[in-house]
């Protein structure tokens, strides 16, 4: 069962990350009196660190047992532990590691200095997601590309097809670095809330057409995937500009 797409609109970029990060933190609260550990699965991109200098900054963040988040993430470039692009970075760089979560379970992605090549990295996250990912992500965030990809699935690449597995080797990503590790839809498909975090008139097309009644998510990802529970479209007023008015 997948819940129906529900957007949100905020005024600008800043507003959505300041009132994505507040209902994370509650979102999280919530998810921690269910089960022991919250199991968070971040994003790269302006929006993924946008989020997180964000939650350095809601009041209730105290409130959150930050010992008892896993943290993941959706994707990972296939680059060497501190490189400045690589998306754990970004969001360290953000704040991440500001937050009091406890590193042995904060899940990076390899990097070539670990793992021969990208599908060794791939196959070492999918272990150990499985060790620890329980069965279901209480939140996935994504940010979402001009052309509709979410994580590092993008339109018509073969990588999306990738069945029976939990994460992938990307090569010849159309969004530089060429190569990454990204979960696959399968993995994406156990999520209780998948939100979306989309700013910028640049994202207008990507976003209508995402939420386009019948669009395939071969032709544009990000419609591709839905939480059990809750999928948000947390977007500013720039991004929902494709968008009808609410009726
Ligand atoms: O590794 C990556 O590049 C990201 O995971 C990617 O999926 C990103 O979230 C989108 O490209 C949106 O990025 P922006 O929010 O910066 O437009």
């Amino acid at each position: 069962m997948s819940a129906e797409p529900r957007v949100v609109v905020h005024p600008d970029k800043q507003s959505l990350a300041d009132a994505a990060a507040a209902r994370l933190v509650t979102a999280i609260i919530d998810a921690q009196t269910r089960r022991p550990e919250a199991q968070l699965a971040l994003t790269g991109g302006s929006m993924g660190s946008a989020i997180i200098a964000s939650l350095a900054k809601v009041p209730g963040r105290s409130a959150v047992d930050w010992s008892r988040v896993r943290v993941w993430w959706g994707d990972e470039r296939y680059l060497p532990a501190g490189d400045p692009d690589r998306n754990d970075t970004q969001n360290d760089e953000a704040g991440l590691s500001a937050l009091g979560l406890d590193p042995a379970k904060v899940h990076r992605v390899a990097g070539p200095e670990v793992s021969e090549n990208a599908e060794a990295s791939a196959t070492a996250y999918a272990q150990t997601v499985r060790e620890h990912g329980q069965k279901a992500w209480d939140v996935v965030l994504f940010g979402v590309g001009p052309d509709g990809h979410v994580a590092s699935l993008f339109p018509h690449h073969p990588a999306q097809r990738i069945s029976d597995a939990i994460a992938v080797a990307v090569h010849d990503s159309p969004k530089p670095p060429p190569d990454r590790v990204s979960l696959t839809f399968e993995c994406f498909d156990r999520s209780h809330e998948v939100w979306f975090l989309v700013a910028g008139d640049d994202k207008a097309e990507a976003v209508a057409a995402a939420l386009a009644p019948g669009t395939d998510r071969w032709d544009v990802p990000a419609a591709g995937v839905r939480g059990t529970d809750a999928t948000l479209w947390l977007v500013d007023a720039d991004a929902a500009s494709g968008l009808g008015s609410p009726d």
